[in-house]
């Protein structure tokens, strides 16, 4: 068997994923289809693979409470399945269809290629709804695309969701941890309206899982009175067949570093490929600008391999208006390059993408419930999700798709499914949303795959000392609900509303916009020296977040200017990002009844407000140990992170935002602190460790 390279020979035939020898073709097209008239659409439509089991679909949706749709990607199952619901009557007498999808943009673009298809202006009758946006019209829209988080909050002002006739769970064998919730209360909601249909829409290796969990047949009568009801056993079906090919390459070796292969990968497509554009699957914002950083060292180099590359970066830190540059068609002679995390590994359709690069990584949230660090970890991705990935190429057209692992890998090591994100999370969230649903009893709630109860311990202490929930484990009033209502990290959220106290509003929430995006800084290779003499002009001895207060206060100065960022090492698009986030706060702050007040330059109170958010996360160094904190909580070896402005600098007591583990377990976003608000700020948590502490 032939393989391809990296930098190398690219081979005269491929496998493809079924086993099946498949020739390469060189006669791809380069137009781009977004020029479809109605009647084109039609037909697009109808060559999809799910297109063919509409009758079957509706039938057992009609007859079963349940109905569990495996497909490939790219069958049709997100854009079609709700139009066929529509069409067969689902959404009549006011009821709304929703389908659920685990990432917002998916969102944006499903809906918007549904109204499209529909031929209606989006918002009308289609609708989406994502965090802090709302494009619905009450009464008008009756196909509504939603994020699962945002469908679990509609719960909190209409517990049975009651104007919804079908939800269509999607993606759901992705296990994000909103899905699994989502889930759980959609089980729950079944047993109290007979009525609703829902359709979970998953992948082969999940199905099983998601039939047994669904089928309470055997536990459960049929509703009173409803001999004609849905049968409670759910009706699984797959759908056969896929879009257009998509011819997978494996590297013949295993490769030393995946960014350098990314872009030699680019460089050969770009040079021996026909026109197409090319998405690349890498794990975050740094790997991102580096490998954006080496195309632009190339193209400085060696302009031919390199000519015509247009490099977009997509992820989530990016402002909106950088993000939607991945739907504008590519000008004619060019080819676009999307470098994304995987924030679009499903659901989406580029229209001009045909060449996919898939890393193998991603970055992955891991939680330890014993030193209680959940740190962002680079980790090998799973087989669901590397079929995901190469489903990107071949939606409008055949693709390929470069794997930057061997296929021994692929078929012999690599797990089939990734671990769900509840096994893997801090709770803390998690327990929050389920109390303000008024789910009490979080240890016995119908989970489809139970977290650990030492998890759930841990999340239900911090949320007492964060004064959260009370001694009954109830949400306290007010701080619990208000925080329950804020769609924000909880300890973010604690945050906000300690500075209305403390008198800094104003500076915290500029951190915390700061601290939702994944850095303000660029990631620099080989200047390293100008980029901390740029950082040392904002530096604040007490760390971070001070020091980001610096940066905004900049750059409402420098009137926004992208000149002055690219002088400072600050990355434009995420200044941006800050400044639409902080808009988003301040208006969520002002419903809370916090007004924006500064504290004019009291450092302390802003470091108080940070410590009341963030005292579980707080480390003391180690006396004679170079570097060494340990978590007071679970006495775990921790430092800080080169990024800070703190590193090296190593005071004596800090609080941080995150870890991020890679050799170490290093801090970011660190900020000092006086032990003695530790005990201020959560007397409960820090009572019996006084002794340990030597406050
Ligand atoms: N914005 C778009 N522009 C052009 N074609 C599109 C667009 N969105 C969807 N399509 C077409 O519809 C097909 C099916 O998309 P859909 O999202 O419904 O598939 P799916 O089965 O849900 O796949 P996945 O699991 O990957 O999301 C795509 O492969 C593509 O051919």
């Amino acid at each position: 068997m032939a393989f391809w390279k990296p930098g190398t020979e690219k081979p005269s035939f491929v496998e493809d994923e079924e086993g099946g020898i498949v020739l390469m073709s060189n006669n791809l097209s380069s137009s781009s289809s977004s020029s479809y008239g109605y009647a084109n659409i039609e037909k697009q439509r109808q060559r999809l693979p799910v297109y063919k089991y509409m009758t079957e679909i509706l039938y057992l949706v009609e007859n079963h409470a349940t109905t569990i749709i495996v497909g490939e990607t790219g069958s049709g199952k997100t854009t079609q399945i709700p139009q066929f619901l529509k069409e067969a009557g689902w959404a009549e007498g006011g009821r709304v269809i929703a389908c659920t999808q685990p990432r917002r943009l998916a969102v944006q673009s499903v809906s918007a290629r549904v109204a499209e298809e529909m031929g209606v202006k989006l918002g009308d009758e289609v609708g989406y709804t994502i965090r802090f946006e709302d494009h619905t019209t009450s009464g008008v829209t009756s196909v509504k695309f939603l994020t699962d988080g945002v469908l679990i909050r509609e719960m909190m002002e209409d517990p049975l969701l009651t104007k919804y006739s079908v939800i269509m769970v999607d993606e759901a064998h992705e296990r994000s941890i909103s899905t699994d919730i989502l889930l759980g209360l959609l089980k729950k909601i079944q047993r109290r309206r007979p009525e609703l249909r829902l359709i979970i829409s998953s992948a082969t290796i999940e199905a099983k899982a998601m039939f047994n969990f669904f089928n309470t047949s055997k536990k459960r009568q049929a509703p009173e009175g409803s001999t004609q009801g849905p049968k409670l056993e759910p009706a699984i079906l797959s759908v056969e067949g896929r879009g257009f090919s998509v011819k997978i390459h494996y590297v013949e070796e295993p490769v030393s570093d995946y960014i350098r292969s990314v872009v030699s990968t680019i460089l050969l497509i770009n040079e021996r490929e026909p026109p197409g554009d090319v998405l690349v699957f890498l794990t975050g914002q740094d790997d991102i600008e580096t490998a954006i950083k080496l195309l632009a060292e190339e193209a400085h180099s060696n302009q031919k391999n390199s000519s015509g590359l247009l490099p977009l970066p997509l992820y989530s830190g990016l402002s909106r208006a950088e993000q939607e540059l991945i739907f504008t068609p590519t000008p004619r002679g060019k080819r676009k390059v999307i470098l994304s995390t995987n924030i679009a590994e499903t659901s989406l359709t580029l229209e001009g993408v045909v060449y996919v690069i898939d890393s193998g990584f991603s970055k992955q949230k891991f939680y330890n419930p014993i030193s209680d660090i959940e740190s962002l970890v680079v980790a090998p991705i799973s087989k669901a999700s590397a079929r995901q990935r190469s489903g990107r190429a071949g939606r409008v057209r055949p693709g390929k798709c470069y794997r930057l692992y061997t296929e021994d890998y692929f078929l012999k090591q690599m797990p089939g499914e990734g671990i769900p994100e509840m096994q893997r999370s801090n709770l803390v969230s998690t327990v929050i949303q389920l109390k303000a649903l008024g789910i009490d009893n979080i240890l016995g709630f119908d989970w489809p795959s139970p977290p650990s109860p030492q998890a759930m311990i841990r999340a239900l202490e911090v949320l007492y000392s964060l004064q959260i929930l009370d001694d009954d484990a109830k949400l306290t009033s007010p701080t619990g609900f208000q925080v329950a209502e804020l769609p924000l990290d909880p300890m973010i959220s604690k945050m906000i509303l300690a500075s209305n106290e403390l008198g800094c509003s104003d500076e915290i929430i500029t951190i915390a916009a700061v601290l939702s995006i994944q850095s303000v800084w660029v990631i620099a290779r080989g200047v390293q020296k100008e980029q901390d003499e740029a950082k040392l002009r904002f530096a604040a001895a007490e760390g971070d977040h001070i020091t980001f207060l610096n940066v905004y206060k900049g750059f409402l100065e420098s009137k926004k200017s992208s000149q002055w960022c690219y002088k400072n090492f600050l990355n434009y698009q995420s200044m941006k990002k800050v400044v639409e986030i902080r808009d988003q706060l301040k208006r969520i702050a002002r419903r809370l009844g916090i007004t924006l007040k500064s504290c004019e330059g009291d450092i302390d109170a802003v470091r108080k407000a940070v410590t009341a958010g963030f005292f579980a996360n707080a480390c003391r160094l180690e006396p004679h140990s170079n570097g060494v904190f340990k978590t007071i909580r679970g006495s775990e070896e921790v430092y800080i992170h080169p990024s800070s402005v703190l590193f090296r600098v190593n005071p004596k007591w800090v609080v941080y935002q995150s870890i991020v583990s890679t050799e170490r377990q290093y801090m970011r976003n660190v900020v000092t602190i006086n032990p003695s608000w530790l005990t201020e700020a959560a007397p409960h948590f820090y009572q019996n460790r006084q002794n340990n502490m030597s406050l």
